[in-house]
């Protein structure tokens, strides 16, 4: 609402996918809030737009009544908000006027998350709300889908649709910013820097999106987890960019409305023509008419034979409705742009858990599989659609769990063949010596690269790194069996939010770099048995060189390794070390330990009667 943009120009659609009628409440106070803050912004032409993080901020604030005063204003506010969340209700005291107690009616008693009708509320309408120095503010427009359990709801792609078409149907402008919940814009001349390309006349006719990159707050001094992953976020999308142009990422994205409506010179019409990107809205957003219409849009049945999710709007079909709507829209011809200014557009939240990292991760990789293995995937159809350069783009996402098999293959067989003093690798004097090695080298140096290469440190790539390791027995692992076994029909899959949730004992290890296990998940198993097996390999490997055995040909099995022993010093300690909430689970331990040792003792049945077959 305070980009510096005309606000008449703007509206904000909120979407309330839980129907929380809490959500519904603090977007009222927090209005009431904007008819001071917008002005106090431009008035002191302030970067930080988020109250909360100005506030936060120790920036030198203006010490003046004006500013003491709009800070209590926003105190109150949040304790306002804070104890109707602790009541888990809005009470009559809360209540200031008749038409708010109409609109709180809706939540009846059989209102729930997963069943119950449309509500669309104005909070602010830019025809009439004015802020306290007169200037007219933009529309502010709540809306929660409606949703029943008998109809697919499409997750977030089903919510984006529905905001869509009420947007449509109200306002109809031509440029969409979609932002995720736990983003802010941090800065306001965002707008403008989009406009740059959107208006260029050489791009127009093409030009689907721009993305920016997901930047973050909150993250730790050497980034753990890699919740940057600057990769995908960042220097993948540059590559891309001198293609037809980066994966749209979910969040902070400027779409054209047109690209949703079929390729760049057919456009499909949609079901009725108020919801076309060329409809003219004439009526006031207010008026019967057009709310009768917009809940109508925003109803549970209303996609039923219809082309939504097909070939208009974001795509149905995959967990990463982002990547796979993009990767539909670059088939059809559109192209997009990436837009990476110094400062951040736009800053989001980070899982401090380890386990909420690789939740959010198994979820994206199960997502991406749903698109690798569809009929439009990115190898077949795609290559045809789109040039092989940009469909090995699209692939190397779509596939990359797969890279759990190599991982989990060199997290297990060298280290149990050493254990067993059976060489895999060749030695030293041998020429193939040298193509693991420059394998080795290539492959972690050109990742270096890239990453010191976009300002990263060198804590931060082993961090990254480490976390590649992580990723591939845990997230990588068990997407790929999740995916098999709903292939199979054996199971299903959810959209499982992430953690937005604050404990303060958690923030606290986050902030000191302590890796976070705490919850007793299979998704930890593989990854205590590979270390266990590392270590007890490791320590054998040294105790035979130390006793003059004969270790010829180990040598590469050894340094991999010690690599991975170091790699994994977190796990050790989480494992024997730590005693606070956020250890391995004594479950976990446990488990893993019994697998590790089945899995050295069948090692070893294999090897000794390989051999001895190998004799007879
Ligand atoms: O049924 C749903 C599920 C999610 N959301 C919204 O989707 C957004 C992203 O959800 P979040 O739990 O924050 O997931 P993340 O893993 O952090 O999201 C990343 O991954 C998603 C794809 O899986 C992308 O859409 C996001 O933009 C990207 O930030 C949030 O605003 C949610 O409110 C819905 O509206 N309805
Ligand atoms: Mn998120």
């Amino acid at each position: 609402m305070a980009y510096d943009y005309p606000t008449e120009k703007i509206s904000i659609y909120v979407s309330d996918d839980g129907g929380s009628v809490l959500t519904l409440f603090a977007f009222m106070v927090a209005a009431k809030f904007a008819r001071h803050w917008l002005p106090f912004c431009r008035e002191h032409n302030i970067m930080e737009r988020s109250p909360h993080v100005y506030f936060c901020s120790n920036y030198q604030h203006p010490s003046s009544p004006h500013f003491d005063k709009i800070k209590m204003m926003y105190e109150d506010m949040k304790v306002k908000v804070e104890h109707v969340i602790d009541k888990d209700e809005v009470t009559d005291e809360y209540i200031t006027d008749h038409q708010q107690r109409q609109v709180f009616t809706k939540w009846t008693k059989s209102f729930t998350r997963m069943d119950h009708p449309t509500v669309i509320q104005i909070i602010l309408d830019k025809s009439h709300d004015k802020d306290i120095s007169g200037r007219l503010m933009p529309n502010l427009i709540y809306v929660s889908r409606g949703k029943s359990k008998t109809s697919p709801h499409h997750f977030k792609a089903g919510a984006l649709n529905v905001l869509l078409r009420v947007s449509a149907v109200m306002t109809n402008a031509p440029i969409i910013l979609t932002q995720d919940c736990d983003m802010y814009s941090n800065d306001p001349q965002t707008p403008l820097r989009m406009l740059c390309y959107l208006s260029d006349p050489a791009l127009k006719s093409s030009l689907a999106f721009i993305q920016f990159p997901q930047r973050f707050h909150g993250v730790n001094k050497d980034d753990i987890y890699d919740n940057e992953y600057k990769l995908p976020f960042e220097i993948n999308p540059m590559g891309l960019d001198g293609l037809k142009g980066p994966n749209y990422v979910g969040s902070g994205c400027f779409f054209r409305r047109r690209a949703l409506f079929g390729d760049p010179s057919t456009p499909v019409a949609p079901e009725i023509p108020e919801l076309s990107p060329e409809h003219v809205v004439n009526k006031p957003i207010r008026s019967q008419e057009t709310l009768s219409l917009a809940h109508h849009v925003a109803s549970c049945n209303y996609e039923n034979e219809t082309k939504w999710g097909s070939k208009t709007g974001f795509r149905y079909g995959s967990l990463v409705e982002d990547f796979y709507t993009s990767y539909r829209l670059h088939c059809e011809g559109w192209k997009s742009l990436f837009c990476n200014p110094e400062r951040a557009a736009f800053l989001g939240n980070v899982p401090i858990t380890l386990f909420d990292g690789v939740n959010q991760c198994k979820r994206w990789c199960i997502g991406l599989f749903e698109v690798a293995f569809s009929k439009y995937s990115p190898l077949t159809f795609g290559s045809q659609y789109m040039g092989l350069l940009m469909s090995l783009g699209y692939s190397h996402y779509a596939f990359c769990s797969f890279w759990c098999i190599p991982v989990t293959f060199y997290s297990f067989l060298p280290q149990l063949t050493l254990l067993n003093q059976v060489s895999i690798f060749p030695k030293i004097s041998e020429p193939w010596f040298f193509l693991y090695v420059f394998l080795f080298l290539g492959s972690y140096g050109q990742n270096f690269l890239d990453i010191i290469l976009v300002g990263g440190t060198v804590r931060r790539w082993w961090n990254a790194q480490r976390m590649w390791m992580i990723r591939g027995l845990t997230c990588n692992l068990f997407a790929s069996i999740e995916y098999l076994l709903r292939s199979l029909g054996i199971s299903t899959y959810d959209f499982c939010l992430t953690s937005k949730v604050v404990d303060d004992e958690q923030s606290k290890r986050y902030g000191q770099g302590i890796f976070e296990f705490g919850v007793p998940s299979p998704l930890f198993v593989p990854l205590t048995v590979a270390a266990i097996i590392n270590l007890f390999s490791f320590l054998s490997g040294l105790t035979g060189f130390f006793s003059g055995n004969n270790m010829e040909g180990l040598g590469l099995q050894m340094i991999l390794t010690g690599f991975i022993v170091l790699n994994y010093l977190p796990v050790y300690g989480a494992i024997a070390l730590r005693n606070d909430a956020g250890k391995m689970p004594t479950q976990i331990i446990i488990i893993s330990t019994f697998v590790s040792v089945a899995l050295y003792y069948a090692s070893s049945l294999c090897l000794w009667s390989n051999n001895d077959s190998s004799k007879h």
